[in-house]
């Protein structure tokens, strides 16, 4: 039995390991991220999430695990911003807001799925222009869903989360724990 991790983000690398979770491999699913026409930001996530997991060949008795985390303000869909000025486009929406950071988990054990959505309530303080230049200009935005990094300078602009700090970065600890578990996985605690 292997453990891998559908997912080329670091920061789930890193959460997994804070977790005490060490991946036998690590594969990046290269899949077409780009939203339905008219779909809402959940039913997105939660498809994204099973199209990385389909994406990740894997032996009978691997355990595969794979998330997507996308930034949602009501209706809208936030993604990773292409450029600099998509992601100030981003931060000037969310500026002084509240949104939702969603992260969708999904697991795969030979024919058997787990699957698991985490929902953070995030404020983020109203940006002064220097703020957005400034933070666009360290270049942190970039591959960043909403175009900012809780965990980083982005961490400057948010007074208020209702949920959970490592389901904004990527990866929500306790459900991931949970659903390895479920799995099967076993690891030292
Ligand atoms: C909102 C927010 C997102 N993010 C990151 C987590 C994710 O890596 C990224 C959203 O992109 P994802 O498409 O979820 O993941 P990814 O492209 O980095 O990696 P892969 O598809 O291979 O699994 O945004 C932060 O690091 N901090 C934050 O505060």
């Amino acid at each position: 039995m292997r453990l891998i991790l559908g997912s080329g983000s670091p920061r789930r690398k890193e959460i997994l390991a804070g977790l005490g979770i060490i991946p036998d491999a690590v594969i990046a699913a290269d899949i077409d991220e780009t939203p339905q026409k008219g779909e809402l930001p959940r039913p997105y996530c939660e498809r994204v999430t099973r199209a990385k997991l389909d994406a990740i060949a894997s032996d009978p008795d691997d355990i595969v695990l794979v998330a997507d985390t996308t930034v949602a303000l009501g209706r809208r869909i936030l993604g990773k911003p292409e450029n600099a000025a998509q992601a100030a486009e981003y931060l000037l929406k969310l500026s002084g807001r509240r949104h939702n950071v969603i992260t969708a988990l999904a697991v795969r054990r030979g024919a058997q799925h787990w699957a698991r959505t985490q929902v953070t309530a995030v404020k983020m303080k109203r940006l002064s222009d220097v703020e957005l230049n400034d933070y666009l200009a360290s270049g942190e935005w970039q591959g960043k869903a909403g175009g900012y990094a809780i965990q980083g300078r982005g961490g400057a602009f948010i007074p208020w989360i209702q949920g959970s700090f490592t389901g904004v970065m990527g990866l929500p600890a306790m459900e991931t724990a949970q659903i390895l578990r479920a799995a099967g996985l076993r690891w030292d605690t």
